[in-house]
């Protein structure tokens, strides 16, 4: 172990030293990539730098639109070598987000679904929630949390994209310098083979929170770092405790400091110890202390194996904006969160989805390139609310002395007595999919819930069969979909057939179990859960994205569509 490294890494969220066995990565050849044989420099339309979470899943979701991409990553494997899995906890939204690429299947048999947590207060419990009796949790195909190591899913993501096709994966290249002007971006490329050059019309930063890129643009951002320490032990028990999300305010067993509880994937948990403020990481990561921890915690007796063990700080970041010139920020490049409430892995998971069909709608000629800008607006927002509900956890962690610390003391005395006290204690708020309200690619109207995502809910095809919102986006294969729920008269059909001749949009009738179709394509909706999805009532359209969030919605298919189609591709500027 060498503490200087620690110093070096500690303002991050990087977990960079190992004790135990850790994990076991898979290891992807170095292929000489083409530009090393000849002395011509090839111009691709997207270049994405990083192979994390974010980078694949928008290298994924290019490969599936069939979007010509090539990805360089400096490792050859995924995951962060001799280093424990960084997220943990996939969200509904990633979920269904996994689902239209292809691998929730894989996901969902390796890892473990959970939707109870527990807070605790000494032996007191003092809040709780089942995320499956909240809200619209349960209507959705997928789970309201799945954990698994990160890397598992960076691993299914690589296999479905080696599937797909389309787009290159190149290890071992690593971007070491970058410039860019009115016609493209020259990137220069360091492989084991040697150096490269190649251009890109668009540029995807994936690198993460050290980004090169960031540095060498000189990319203004807000940062904030404090002195609260943790501790990682990846652990296998013999026995084992309930799965479910438990923290500890004030745990017994670790000096009445913070403890995380979750079970991942392979039977290992991960149990985050909160230390003293600037506790000696050396010291507090010994293979001893960590077992005498675990001791005090689920008794002498206890058998574990330690998998992976280490120290680790965070820093919470956010960039000013999202675009810069023909690179676009994403993930932890754009902003570094807490990892409380995993608002981390799924943002950057959100960002590429949400950015993956504009890119393609823009190069395939059906969007205007204004639509890209759109990205900013609805991500930057998602950044700066997971920045600030992340920082509002942390304080409440690791309070200032004085007031805040006073709120604190008298929140869990409170909420040990008083059930509305409970929702004050702030152990994370668990990641949703964040609302865009105030983006050029949406339309505002009034009574329209424009931004919001839209669940993967059930239906039922013409046939009587079932079938999912991610179907239907499916079919639109990249286009909008229009679903118009209710009876549609002459002119309205005739309207709706002419918008899907003239535009990049697929429409669907939606209608009750017994009504008459009058489009071809239509779907029934017999408990009203697609009309929920799209928050619309009785006679209504609605504009949902490839990305599953609503775009707009309206009563009658008239201008108001077209102008809402219009800007959701790009071809209106105006916010309304
Ligand atoms: O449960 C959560 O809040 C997210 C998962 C998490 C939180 C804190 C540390 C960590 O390693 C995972």
């Amino acid at each position: 172990m060498n503490p200087t490294a620690y110093r070096d890494t500690a303002p991050t969220n990087s977990y960079e030293f190992t004790s135990g066995s850790g994990y076991v990565l898979p290891e992807y050849p170095f292929v000489p990539p083409p530009e090393l044989q000849g002395s011509t420099v090839v111009r691709h339309p997207i270049v994405i730098v990083g192979g994390g979470i974010t980078g694949l899943t928008l290298a994924c979701s290019l490969a599936r639109l069939g979007v010509k991409a090539v990805l360089i990553d400096e490792d050859n494997t995924v995951g962060v070598k001799g280093a424990s899995s960084r997220g943990i906890c996939y969200t509904q939204k990633s979920l269904e987000i996994f689902e239209r690429l292809g691998i929730f299947e894989r996901i969902a048999a390796k890892g473990t679904q959970w939707s109870v947590g527990r807070t605790f207060a000494g032996e007191d419990e003092v809040y709780s929630f089942d995320l499956r009796q909240q809200g619209n949790f349960h209507l959705s195909s997928q789970p309201p949390f799945i954990n698994i190591q990160q890397f598992y899913i960076e691993a299914f993501l690589v296999d479905r994209i080696r599937e797909l096709g389309a787009v290159e994966l190149r290890w071992q290249n690593r971007l070491t310098a970058f410039e860019q002007n009115a016609e493209c971006a020259t990137l220069t490329v360091e492989t084991p083979a040697g150096s490269y050059r190649l251009e890109a019309e668009h540029v995807i930063d994936a690198t993460g929170s050290h980004s090169p890129l960031r540095q060498w643009l000189n990319v203004p951002f807000d940062s904030r770092r404090g002195d609260d320490r943790w501790c990682i032990a990846d652990v296998r028990f013999s026995t084992h405790p309930p799965v479910e999300r438990h923290t500890w305010i004030e745990a017994p067993f670790n000096e009445n400091r913070a403890v995380w509880q979750h079970l991942m994937a392979d039977d290992v948990w991960r149990i985050d110890y909160q230390m003293a403020p600037n506790a000696d990481p050396e010291q507090v990561s010994r293979e001893d202390v960590v077992r005498e921890r675990l001791a005090r915690q689920f008794g002498p007796d206890v058998d574990v194996e330690i998998v992976w063990v280490g120290p680790y700080a965070y820093r919470s970041e956010c960039v000013h904006a999202l675009r810069h010139g023909r690179v676009f920020l994403m993930g932890d490049s754009a902003k570094v969160v807490s990892p409380f409430g995993a608002r981390g892995g799924n943002t950057g998971v959100a960002d590429a989805d949400n950015l993956a069909w504009k890119l393609a709608a823009v190069l395939r000629g059906k969007a205007d390139a204004a639509l890209l800008e759109s990205y900013g607006d609805e991500r930057l927002e998602a950044a700066q609310q997971n920045v600030c509900v992340t920082n509002r956890t942390a304080r409440f962690l690791r309070p200032a002395d004085g007031a805040e610390r006073l709120f604190r003391q008298a929140t869990i005395g409170m909420a040990k007595q008083y059930p509305f006290a409970r929702t004050l204690i702030n152990t994370g708020r668990m990641a949703v999919a964040n609302p865009y309200s105030h983006s050029r690619a949406c339309t505002y109207a009034p009574g329209s819930a424009a931004g919001q995502s839209v669940q993967n809910v059930a239906f039922a095809w013409a046939d009587g069969s079932q079938g999912r919102v991610n179907d239907l986006l499916d079919w639109a294969a990249g286009d909008l979909l229009v679903l118009v729920f209710g009876d549609l008269s002459p002119s309205a059909l005739q309207r709706l057939r002419r918008l899907c001749f003239d535009a990049p949009v697929r429409s669907v009738q939606v209608l009750g179990i017994d009504a008459t179709a009058q489009a071809v394509e239509h779907v029934r909706d017999p408990h009203a859960h697609l009309q929920g999805a799209c928050h619309v009532f009785g006679h209504a359209w609605a504009l949902v994205r490839p990305d599953g969030y609503l775009a707009a919605s309206g009563e009658t298919v008239d201008g108001q569509l077209v102008a809402a189609i219009e800007r959701s591709l790009g071809l209106r500027g105006d916010i309304e």
